[in-house]
């Protein structure tokens, strides 16, 4: 539901209430999406280089560019509600641990040393992807492109990072195939949105196995690490689907078309060391010394000026954003025929039934 004024008033409040200082930096987010909020895109000159309160000020609200007035309040009433009194109360004592910042099963969000950190966390289901994880994925990218931290970081819980879609998302959802295709479609083009527009640095930290579209949202990171235990997979045609995540464009411009066309056409598996070769992960580790390596290195990017490497991001990403959401609307059509399709449907039913396995 979106916030009303009331609520962004009631909002304007509860910060003069806050017991503890939220930091510079969530001073600064406040200041700029209240600004976006009451007088719209940033439209005073830039205070002079040693007025350095006013330009830090002027920098974070220039940087929403043209973000909605009404997005920009919502994003006020989100940031502020996660600095509640009882968010600052259940935080208290936490020093030197995760903090916990968004509630769900199968998804676990946490925070620190201005890291956000989102986690597939169904390791019995190797972290298969439910409805409910991809609504929970949109909902904590939104408040990551808000919070205090300078990166954010996806991960898996266990051995996978993750197996892709849960195959059962269509066969128990109510309604029928072709209402759950309908309602896949619109779920899955918000929720690939939210990975074209992000807008800080985005970084996978690939423990084990990716499947589907937890390998395909990686052209769409801006770092991709992994541990020698992951494999890349993208088994679109044995499951009668086609590719997803913006990976008809990304993959071939990634890799060049013919190593794209063994990945999404033929299904073929790439270890840890082969798709740092075509290009799709930045950097493979021992997976012994996988997690200590890559947190410690994760720390000291994310002490670097987050101002600079969001604007950065947006220089990088701004040409290709149009052409991305263009990709994504198509793709989604097309799967949405794809998965009332027979060849779909046997595939679905006959892992189902136990009869196939990747
Ligand atoms: C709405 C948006 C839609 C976006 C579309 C995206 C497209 C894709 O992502 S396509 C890729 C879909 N994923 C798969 O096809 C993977 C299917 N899983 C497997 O082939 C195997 O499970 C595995 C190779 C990942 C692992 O094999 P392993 O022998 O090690 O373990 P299992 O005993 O098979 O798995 C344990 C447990 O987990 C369940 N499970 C694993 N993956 C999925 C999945 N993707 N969907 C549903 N369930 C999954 C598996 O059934 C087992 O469950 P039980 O213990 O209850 O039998």
């Amino acid at each position: 539901m979106r916030a009303s004024q009331q609520d962004f008033e009631n909002a304007v409040n509860q910060v003069k209430l806050l017991k503890k200082d939220p930091g510079n930096q969530v001073k600064l987010q406040l200041y700029a999406l209240y600004k976006q909020a009451t007088d719209g895109p940033c439209n005073v000159s830039k205070p002079g280089v040693f007025d350095l309160v006013n330009k830090a000020k002027w920098e974070a609200w220039n940087a929403l560019g043209s973000l909605p007035k009404e997005t920009a309040r919502q994003n006020y009433v989100d940031l502020v509600s996660s600095l509640s009194p009882s968010s600052e109360a259940s935080n208290q004592g936490k020093s030197g641990a995760d903090v916990k910042v968004q509630e769900s099963k199968d998804i676990v969000v946490t925070s620190e040393d201005g890291i956000t950190k989102i986690m597939f966390n169904r390791p019995p289901k190797k972290n298969a992807i439910t409805f409910q994880m991809y609504q929970d994925i949109i909902l904590a990218l939104k408040n990551a492109s808000t919070d205090n931290s300078a990166i954010t970081v996806f991960t898996g819980a266990g051995d996978y990072y993750c197996s892709g879609n849960d195959l059962t998302n269509f066969t128990s959802a109510s309604g029928g195939m072709e209402k759950a295709a309908e309602g896949g479609a619109v779920l899955l083009r918000e929720f690939v949105n939210s990975f074209i527009d992000f807008p800080k640095p985005l970084v996978a930290v690939v423990n084990g196995p990716a499947v589907g579209i937890s390998v395909t949202l990686l052209g769409l990171f801006d770092a991709v690490y992994a541990s020698d235990k992951a494999t890349f997979h993208t088994p679109f045609s044995h499951l009668g689907q086609s590719p997803e995540a913006c990976s008809s464009y990304t993959f071939p411009k990634i890799m060049g078309s013919a190593k794209a066309t063994e990945m999404l056409l033929f299904g073929k598996k790439l270890t840890a060391r082969e798709a740092c070769a075509q290009g799709l992960v930045t950097e493979v580790f021992p997976d012994s010394t996988f997690k200590k390596e890559i947190w410690t290195r994760l720390k000291a990017y994310a002490k670097l000026p987050p101002n600079s490497m969001r604007i950065s991001k947006q220089l990088i990403r701004k040409n290709e954003k149009e052409k991305l959401h263009a990709v994504n609307a198509e793709e989604c059509s097309t799967l949405k025929e794809r998965w009332l399709s027979e060849e779909c449907i046997n595939a679905i039913m006959s892992f189902l039934s136990r009869k196939s396995k990747l």
